[in-house]
């Protein structure tokens, strides 16, 4: 114990932060031996669901609230994210295809919800993403869903109608976009690459900084980055972290016209996952076509005095005019809340597709 009676030295403090390392390392280990009991027992079980959202939602999610600090809540969530990351991949490691390439903020989402010790695989379209899992190539998938300025990612939401697969999870991300390269001063470039949904963010800056500068649309904000390291007189907008990756310099950081400006992200894969308490659910359905009838559909949504978190549409892609409504509400589909009012939902719905029930995004 350093002694209170006068101020610690340096040295006194370090003693004492490594005894505590010595203890929390055991700890770990044992936590560790315990994980890898459990995934003994579902082995034996023939449980092949390994990562349990539901569960890991709750371990944080508890911990978070009985946190006294000095550390942040968000600080606690880290790490213990990364701990039952590092536990899981004692079980069994899970692979987990990403909107790549290397850099994407997509990318950045996957690590947040499935820690360091998961295996990510980089791919080149949302479609793909959707491909792989259903296909068993990887695991899970992250794809980008909305973002708090520009709405939602259309794609995404095609390919939740196309493919038999479920949401497993959600994650927020804030979006901090900077305008990069490989050392060219904004006044001396000519072209600047931006990936479509980025520029929107970033209208007003760009209006008033780079109004001179010819944009040029590409896939993804790292693709971005790459192109301006490999062309003279370009810039990008990407990521510090494909910004390091490339090997470029940043010359104006947080451009983002909205300073809260927040993507959300789906995980997606082919199990159900249980309620944990503080669960969403997402769904599809199309009204008949006449005045009133979505309204009239959605009531018992409100009568059962369920939270409807989002709504969103798109056309059907058959017939004119036609239209699918893409729903988020707050519970799970199991719950004896939320279950009589999807099956009335079901009943009187032309279309009904559940795209599944999981924990609400802890931080
Ligand atoms: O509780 C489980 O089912 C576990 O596998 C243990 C554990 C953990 O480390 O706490 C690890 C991975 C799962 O995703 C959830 C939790």
């Amino acid at each position: 114990m350093a002694d209170n009676t006068r101020l610690a030295t340096l040295a006194d403090l370090r003693t004492e932060i490594d005894a505590l390392d010595d203890q929390i390392l055991s700890l770990l280990n044992r936590r560790a031996g315990l994980a890898r009991q459990v995934g003994e027992l579902k082995q034996q079980t023939g449980d092949a669901q390994f990562w349990r959202p539901e569960r890991e939602a709750a371990v944080l999610q508890r911990l978070m609230s009985a946190n006294q600090g000095p550390l942040t809540d968000e600080a606690v969530g880290r790490l213990f994210r990364e701990v039952m990351s590092a536990c899981l991949a004692l079980e069994k490691p899970v692979t987990v295809a990403y909107l790549g390439p290397e850099g994407t903020f997509t990318q950045l989402a996957a690590r947040k919800h499935f820690g360091q010790a998961a295996n990510l695989q980089p791919v080149s379209s949302i479609g793909e993403v959707f491909r792989q899992v259903q296909a068993s190539q990887a695991d899970f998938g992250v794809v980008p869903v909305e973002n708090s300025t520009e709405g939602s990612v259309n794609l995404t939401l095609d390919h939740l109608l196309e493919f038999p697969l479920r949401i497993a999870g959600e994650v927020q991300l804030r979006i901090v976009h900077n305008l990069v390269s490989r050392g060219t001063a904004i006044k001396d470039m000519q072209r600047l690459y931006v990936h479509y949904q980025t520029r929107a963010q970033c209208r007003r800056w760009l209006a008033e900084h780079a109004p001179h500068l010819t944009l040029i649309e590409v896939s993804s904000n790292a693709e971005a980055a790459r192109r301006a390291r490999d062309e003279e007189g370009a810039g990008a907008i990407s990521t510090t972290v494909a910004a390091e990756i490339y090997g470029l310099e940043i010359l104006a950081a947080g451009i983002e016209d909205d300073s809260e400006n927040t993507t959300r992200f789906l995980v997606i894969g082919q199990q159900d996952v249980a309620p944990m308490g503080r669960d969403k659910t997402s769904l599809v359905l199309s009204a008949p076509n006449r005045p009133g009838s979505l309204q009239e559909l959605i009531q018992p949504i409100a009568a059962a005095g369920i939270s409807m978190t989002r709504i969103e549409s798109r056309p059907a892609r058959h017939g004119l005019w036609q239209y699918v409504f893409f729903l988020d509400l707050e519970g799970h589909a199991e719950t004896p809340e939320l279950q009589p009012v999807l099956a009335e939902l079901e009943k009187k719905a032309t279309y009904f597709k559940l795209l599944g029930s999981y924990p609400q995004a802890v931080f």
